[in-house]
């Protein structure tokens, strides 16, 4: 499990301002990034680091919990918002709270976990989850800009109007015995299940995206900067135009590592179908239309072990599909 790594570099990704009109080159350096990585950042998001500091706080207060209170949230409970050790690997746990009511979803595990009224916090991740949605209409709207000149992008407000969002953060255990100058995977590569995803990644880094030709590039943290990728539900919207980033992280130091993760993604019953515009006439479609939860059920799991479904993308949904409809061979 334990690996030297010798092949990776840091990745400098663009970053969109957001307090400043987007000007031809920060277009074409996103357009560039959205197609080559999937990954860009952001800064001047308007999200406070009072507001990172009192969810790290909270966080690391609940998953200090003994596996036996958090696990009264975990996947055979009723809420079903905890996400143990062994699930996605043996080092990441999570926390899932879920829109549009991001208040009501804290607060029903909060009620689980503690004996005591602690509607502070659900007041943070309330406000967390209002604003990241808030940013992900805002970004949604940059990022359809760049499919091409004199797109209008009007056009596709239905395609996005029902877009809902959750957050998971994220808590990162390393092994005790890592040693210096060795990795570990603590979340495999993987492509998101949504349109984009905006993380905030604490300073110990490890975010990790894969090059085409499969060397693996960090994403170094930076204060104030956000980063976003683009999941598998927006590159079959956009029939390739943009690419699901292929990411992962690694545990490169002895101490605890904390992200949030906030997904937007289309609703469950949306059939995902390239627009022609976007297709164009020269190219031809290529995913036949899908419901959009036919796809998260296809790659979702809570079984304990089962790691290599983490890797599973739409690509594999598609050929799963494609095998199934093969007509049975006659006996
Ligand atoms: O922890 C991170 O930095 C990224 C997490 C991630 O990729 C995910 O939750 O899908
Ligand atoms: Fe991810």
């Amino acid at each position: 499990m334990v690996s030297n790594s010798c092949f990776e570099t840091t990745l400098n990704l663009p970053s969109i301002d957001l307090s400043k009109p987007l000007n031809p080159s920060s277009i074409s350096s996103l357009s560039e990034a959205c197609h080559q990585w999937g990954f860009f950042n952001i800064v001047n998001h308007g999200i406070s680091k009072s507001l990172y500091e009192d969810i790290r706080s909270f966080s690391n207060h609940v998953f200090d919990l003994s596996s036996e209170t958090k696990l009264k949230l975990g996947p055979s409970s009723s809420v079903k918002t905890y996400t143990p050790h062994f699930i996605a690997s043996p080092y990441f746990e999570s926390l899932r709270v879920s829109g549009p009511d991001f208040h009501s979803s804290a607060q029903d595990s909060i009620d689980v976990i503690f004996h005591e009224d602690r509607h502070e916090f659900s007041e943070i991740l309330e406000e967390y989850g209002n604003k990241m949605t808030e940013l992900s209409k805002k970004i949604m709207k940059i990022v359809l800009m760049i499919l091409g000149d004199g797109f209008d992008t009007r056009l596709y407000d239905s395609d996005f109007n029902n877009c809902h969002g959750y957050l998971r953060i994220n808590r990162y255990s390393p092994p005790t015995d890592l040693e210096e100058k060795e990795t570990t995977e603590g979340l495999g590569m993987h492509t998101d299940m949504s349109c984009i995803t905006i993380v905030y990644q604490d300073e110990t880094g490890g975010l990790q995206v894969k090059s085409k030709d499969g060397t693996w590039m960090d994403i170094v943290p930076s204060e104030g900067t956000l980063v976003v990728n683009i999941g598998d539900l927006l590159q079959a919207w956009s029939n390739d135009k943009f690419i699901s980033s292929e990411h992962r992280v690694v545990l490169k130091k002895p101490v605890n590592r904390l992200s949030i993760a906030f997904f937007w993604c289309f609703e469950d019953e949306k059939v995902i179908l390239a627009p022609n515009e976007v297709v164009g006439n020269e190219n031809t479609r290529l995913y036949e239309p899908f419901v959009c939860l036919d796809y998260l059920k296809f790659r979702e799991s809570n079984e304990e072990g089962k790691f290599e479904k983490v890797g599973f993308t739409v690509k594999d949904f598609v050929a799963h599909n494609t095998k199934n409809c093969l007509p049975m061979p006659v006996s």
